[in-house]
């Protein structure tokens, strides 16, 4: 008999065929706790499990005592608790490497759109209000030459310093828990504890994962140190930053402008002062989201379920030792 499984996120056909090759699928909207009610048997004979975006957290372990794999279709795993998924011996994949260099590609795209306020003078050209010759109001702030601190040098931090040392001469420092002599190396990037990073740079770009130790890492008194000329971006995670010293930040013109991919709550509740602030791109989180990279990560996520129940945790799994 094939081994069941609950799909929480919506799939391509072919990888849903595929998917059904392997398991009995039941496919639910969501993991809240009325569909778990629902769907009480599913959940309760599942194996495994695969979907994005949603919390597993021990409450909703107790209602799957089958659960031996998690597949999720993200790198970022800050919904998952891991230590109650260590403690039940279950499995946790995720989506490394296939999102790398399309996510790089929509930080570059937050970077150069907040210094050179593409969105903001584009809806000023829909307005209508490109009558002349444009003057300084509309000029923005070079991009090339300029320093770039990158908070989090893992796979997309690296992706991002290759297209900020060769596309744009950017002198790069970074900061992470470690010295990368690859980022040294190939890009010339300089090591540097985290103030010195944001006392330093005229672009931050954060590309952290959410955990207890990044937990608001970025807060008014980091803000305080900043140029005040610098452009903030936030690609890792919203909780990494602290929204409400951020938008304190940007009032007092303590930093220029920002650029951000994530926020403390998602979707952004429309009242967010955000979204009132001229010098704020925000866009809902959007790093991995092309048709080719997200087809990626979902396929690369089946294979993964595949792999995890079949024992198979050489790649993509977050937390091996469970099988030991
Ligand atoms: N906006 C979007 O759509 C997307 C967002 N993301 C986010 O980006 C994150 C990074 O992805 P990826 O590059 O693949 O992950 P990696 O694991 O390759 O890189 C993470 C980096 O963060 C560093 N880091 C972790 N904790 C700390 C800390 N406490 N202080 C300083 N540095 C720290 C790591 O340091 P060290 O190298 O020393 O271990 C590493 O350099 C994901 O976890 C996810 O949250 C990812 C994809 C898309
Ligand atoms: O935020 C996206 C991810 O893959 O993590």
């Amino acid at each position: 008999m094939k081994p069941s499984i609950i799909l929480y996120k919506a799939l391509p056909d072919d990888l849903k065929r595929r998917l059904e090759e392997h398991f009995t699928v039941t496919q639910v909207a969501n993991l809240r706790p009325e569909t778990v009610e629902q769907h009480a048997d599913a959940f309760a004979s599942a194996e495994g499990l695969l979907g994005s975006s949603e919390k597993v957290d021990a409450a909703l372990l107790a209602k799957m005592p089958k659960l031996r794999a998690a597949s999720t279709i993200s790198v970022g795993y800050d919904t998952f608790d891991v230590d109650a998924l260590n403690a039940k011996n279950i499995l946790l994949m995720h989506t490394p490497t296939v999102l790398t260099e399309t996510v790089a590609d929509t930080i570059m795209a937050l970077v150069l759109s907040s210094a050179r306020r593409v969105v903001e003078v584009a809806e000023r050209v829909k307005k209508g209000e490109w009558t002349r010759g444009i003057g300084p109001d509309w000029f923005g702030v070079d991009v090339h030459h300029k320093t770039l601190g990158i908070v989090g040098m893992g796979r997309i931090g690296l992706a991002l310093a290759q297209r900020a040392h060769f596309g744009f001469g950017m002198p790069i420092l970074y900061n992470a828990r470690r010295q990368h002599q690859e980022a040294e190396s190939r890009f010339q990037a300089r090591y540097c504890d985290l103030d010195t990073l944001l006392k330093e740079s005229d672009y931050v770009v954060l590309v952290l994962p959410y955990t207890q130790e990044t937990h608001h890492l970025i807060n008014a008194e980091k803000f305080a140190i900043m140029k005040s000329s610098a452009i903030f971006v936030n690609a890792g995670r919203g909780s990494v930053v602290d929204e409400k010293a951020l938008i304190e930040a940007l009032k007092k013109g303590e930093i220029h402008a920002a650029g951000l991919d994530v926020f403390e709550k998602e979707p952004l509740p429309v009242d967010s002062p955000l979204l009132t602030l001229p010098n704020v791109v925000a866009l809902p989180h959007i790093g991995s989201a092309t048709h080719e990279t997200r087809y990626g990560m979902a396929a690369c996520a089946v294979d993964n379920l595949i792999d995890a129940l079949n024992g198979n945790v050489e790649k993509n799994c977050v937390n091996p030792q469970v099988l030991k």
